[in-house]
């Protein structure tokens, strides 16, 4: 079992074998590992992190084929201030990216690289984000000297020989280099459990279509799929191409008459897309099922309307507050086949995180491998915390969920969390209203990236951290997007279900509760009179809402669904401000909005 699968390249496309053969000469390996994406490599890359050290096993019989792994404590989220779009010219990466010189970051990069993977093996994984030979698919080649990387990609993409031979000698494939930076000394080869290095950079070069990322072995950091590849690579590729790639969950909501409608919703990092896409409706007769819970990239089909595809094959959701009432859903799909980060052991071999809907166990091993009691007075896992689960274990996994001509998508969310001034739910006038909605929503920042939590920043799309060119122009490629599509574009909404009261509690209950929302948003797609124009958008009109059976006091559902007039005029200033960042790329449509929403708060 622990021997590793024979090296076999199943290509014969030179620019593939040139890539592959260019990093082993500069990062030095100590061996080649081409992945097959067989079950057996998979199991063979979990003994490898098993007996590194990296992993653990979980109980077998309650949670078979799943591990559990401890990062260094210093490497667990995305370091957006090491996260460099590198354009060759630098008001293409704009104002909210670091931009470094391509050249000189390059030099950079390959004195770090330059025998980074000495004493490990490089594992070359071909992969796909999007179903094999769907036209909105796109491949990548990512060498990685992290078994817990190459693990993870099994997961979370479609990765080995059958992706090469789609790929056949097309040169065109996104080419991701990375290593935790951590070469092993000759004389004693001796490792940790989590290498990693202090010094970290995630590199992106939109125009040769690469990215480069070191010293970090965790997630958005280390499975280039993801962010790296599926939004920052690919919205450039979506902007010159007249698609989007956008980070944005998708779901399929049948009514009690079996019709159905497609969803897709942006909110921030760890702000409720996970949950959303796996919603189980508490209205009678309806019901939601899961296509992605990331990742969204659309594109025109042949009826003029936008198709959505899931580009992932897995679910890295966040842990802590995942529960059987939350989100039992998520909770069914992880019996079995995962990989855990950063939680709590029991004693008895399986996982443990805060809010989890269980009383704690009186003792566990901490996501820092100390002892831990309940008494302790620290969180057994980490706030960012994650699962890597397959998506096709999630019990209300679409049948078109890997569909390759993707989904026509019916209504785009915004949303984020404000504990004030933005409604449960406002539908806006119109296209261009809509990417002013998205344009401007704010957020307060959670753990899945480093730095302060709390703070209300402007997170465009949710795409703030993952945009990979000037955000002026992706706001004037969604209105170029807008204007290409005409009335067969999605209807845009604004969802916030973080309201809080003066004394800090959610005003809404959230999660199953949602699905109240999304009701609402479906009688909208099929042109129900059931809203009321205001000045930021249209809200539910009276009763329109369906609140049957909710027990939530009418002053808190006043609360929830008011245009606070005050509160919008108080946000203008700081949209102005954030605006003004764009100089002259700003959209004068994005302009006639603001002062449009300016004359009609009075
Ligand atoms: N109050 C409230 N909390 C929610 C709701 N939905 C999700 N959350 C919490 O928000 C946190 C993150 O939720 P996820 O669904 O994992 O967020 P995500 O957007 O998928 O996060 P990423 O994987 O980082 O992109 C969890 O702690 C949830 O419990 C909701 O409707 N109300
Ligand atoms: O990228 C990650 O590490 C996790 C994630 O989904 C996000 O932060 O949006
Ligand atoms: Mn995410």
């Amino acid at each position: 079992m622990n021997a590793a699968p024979p090296v076999k390249i199943a290509t014969t496309n030179s620019a593939v074998l040139s890539f592959v053969e260019d990093c082993r000469k500069l990062f030095a390996p100590g061996a080649v590992h081409w992945c097959s994406g067989s079950q057996a490599e998979y199991q063979h890359l979990l003994h490898r992190m098993v007996q590194m050290g990296t992993a653990l096993w979980l109980d077998p019989d309650k949670r078979p084929n799943s591990v559990i792994v401890r990062s260094d404590p210093a490497d667990v989220a995305r370091v957006e201030d090491q996260t460099f779009i590198c354009s060759v010219s630098e008001s293409d990466a704009g104002p909210t990216n670091n931009w470094a010189n391509p050249g000189k970051m390059k030099v950079t990069l390959e004195r770090l690289f330059d025998g980074a993977m000495m004493g490990r093996t490089m594992y070359v994984i071909p992969y796909s984000m999007g179903p094999i030979g769907s036209p909105i698919a796109r491949i990548g080649i990512m060498v990685t000297d992290s078994a817990y990387a190459a693990a993870n990609m099994h997961i979370m993409t479609r990765v080995g020989d059958e992706v090469l031979k789609a790929l056949g000698d097309n040169t065109d494939f996104v080419r991701g280099h990375h290593t935790v930076g951590v070469p092993l000394k000759r004389q004693t080869w001796a490792d940790e459990p989590w290498p990693c290095n202090t010094t970290k950079y995630i590199c992106h070069f939109p125009e040769t279509r690469e990215i480069w990322s070191f010293g970090s072995g965790y997630g958005g950091n280390a499975l280039l799929g993801k962010k790296c590849h599926a939004l920052r690579i690919a919205s450039v590729q979506a902007r010159d191409e007249g698609w989007l790639a956008e980070h944005m969950l998708i779901l399929k909501l049948t009514n009690p008459e079996g019709q159905s409608k497609f969803i897709a919703a942006a909110f921030p990092s760890a702000c409720g897309k996970t949950n959303l896409a796996m919603v189980i409706p508490t209205i009678p007769g309806w019901k939601a099922e899961t296509i992605g819970d990331d990742i969204c990239w659309m594109k025109f089909g042949a009826d003029g309307r936008l198709y959505a595809i899931n580009p992932e094959t897995g679910f890295f959701g966040v842990a802590p507050g995942t529960s059987r009432e939350t989100n039992l859903n998520a909770m069914k799909t992880l019996d079995a086949n995962c990989i855990f980060t950063n939680v709590g052991m029991t004693d008895d071999d399986d996982f443990y995180w805060e809010n989890m809907g269980e009383d704690p166990p009186p003792h566990l091993t901490d996501w820092l491998r100390r002892s831990w009691s309940p008494a302790s007075g620290r969180p057994a896992a980490h706030p960012n915390a994650r699962f890597t689960a397959p998506a096709a274990q999630c019990p209300v996994i679409a049948k078109e969920w890997d569909d390759p001509k993707g989904v026509p998508i019916d209504a785009i969310l915004f949303g984020g969390r404000r504990a004030s001034v933005v409604p449960l739910v406002s539908e806006a006038l119109s296209w261009q209203h809509g990417t002013f909605l998205g344009a401007t929503m704010a957020s307060e920042k959670t753990a899945a990236a480093a730095g302060k939590i709390g703070d209300v920043r402007r997170d465009p799309m949710a795409m703030l951290p993952f945009c990979g060119y000037h955000m002026g122009d992706y706001f004037q490629h969604w209105l170029d997007i807008g204007e290409k599509g005409g009335s067969a574009m999605p209807k845009i909404f604004y969802v916030n279900w973080f309201r809080k009261s003066a004394d800090g509690k959610f005003l809404w209950p959230g999660y199953a509760e949602n699905s109240r929302v999304l009701k609402w948003i479906f009688e909208r797609c099929d042109g129900a009179d059931n809203a009321v124009e205001t000045p930021i958008g249209r809200l539910p009109a009276d009763g329109a809402l369906d609140l049957d059976g909710l027990d939530v006091p009418g002053e808190d559902l006043a609360e929830l669904l008011k245009v606070d007039v005050e509160g919008w005029k108080g946000e203008l200033p700081s949209i102005r401000e954030h605006f003004a960042t764009f100089g002259d790329k700003l959209p004068a449509g994005l302009r006639e909005e603001l002062a449009a929403l300016e004359q009609r708060l009075g």
